[in-house]
């Protein structure tokens, strides 16, 4: 029986390498995907990993009908034996439901790949969707830390090191940034509550603020 999974998990947990991993498994026994994206950080039409590894995949469009894309690649004598979306939080709530009918229609099994909530911590429409719809979500084996060292389970969005909570939904970007451009760190829940970065965690543990008083 075909499926639905949603693989999710924080940015920089190992998502997209696992999408090329599945792709990599599944073209080694003869067999053709199609692969999807939106908005990765290497450009369009590409899905990449930080490992270093990238292929080619169809740049999805805001409103673009994923079910009619499959069904006309098949009916124009294309292969397609099942379909990988990456950066799946950046699809549209009725292209998760397109995929869905790609799984039960055509009976594709479709892996899609994406972070759950964003930088406020508020669940991506196409996320949400995905959670409602998929026949599995499964949270990715690989723990992406904290800079205290738990779980990171939250993406915190930054300028200059500091966590910002207003802006835009959408933002590419990456945890790996020059300093002053907007980038992303993980935090563990409590930090991201308390707005706790790494860099603002070790100016507080250099301020003399915080400093041990010494009793004369
Ligand atoms: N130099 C490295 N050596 C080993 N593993 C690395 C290295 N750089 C990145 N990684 C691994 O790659 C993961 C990020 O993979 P990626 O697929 O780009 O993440 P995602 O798509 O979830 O944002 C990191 O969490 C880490 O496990
Ligand atoms: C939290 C958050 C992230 N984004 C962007 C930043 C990256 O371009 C992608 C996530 O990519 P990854 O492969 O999982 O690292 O999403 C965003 O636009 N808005 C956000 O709130």
């Amino acid at each position: 029986m075909s499926e639905l999974v949603f693989f999710s998990g924080t940015m920089d947990c190992g998502k997209s390498t696992l999408a090329l991993q599945i792709e990599h498994n599944r073209s080694a026994r003869g067999l053709q995907g199609m692969i999807l994206t939106r908005n990765d950080r290497a450009g369009e039409g590409k899905l990449s990993s930080r490992l270093g590894l990238v292929t080619d995949a169809v740049e999805v469009a805001a409103g673009q009908d994923l079910y009619a894309h499959l069904v006309d690649h098949l009916s124009q004598g294309g292969r397609a034996d099942y379909v990988i979306a990456d950066e799946a939080q950046f699809l549209a709530p009725e292209q998760i439901d397109q995929l869905a009918r790609v799984v039960d229609d055509l009976g594709l099994d479709v892996y899609a790949f994406g972070i759950t909530t964003d930088f406020r911590s508020k669940l991506f429409p196409g996320s949400q969707r995905l959670v409602e719809l998929a026949d599995r979500v499964e949270v990715l084996q690989v723990e992406a830390l904290c800079w205290c060292g738990a779980r990171a389970t939250h993406n915190a969005r930054t300028v200059g090191g500091e966590m910002v909570v207003e802006g835009a939904q959408v933002v590419v970007g990456d945890v790996h940034h020059s300093a002053g451009e907007v980038g992303y760190e993980v935090l563990c829940r409590r930090h991201h509550r308390r707005r706790m970065t790494a860099a603002t965690a070790r100016a507080a543990a250099l301020s003399p603020d915080v400093l041990p008083v010494t009793s004369s």
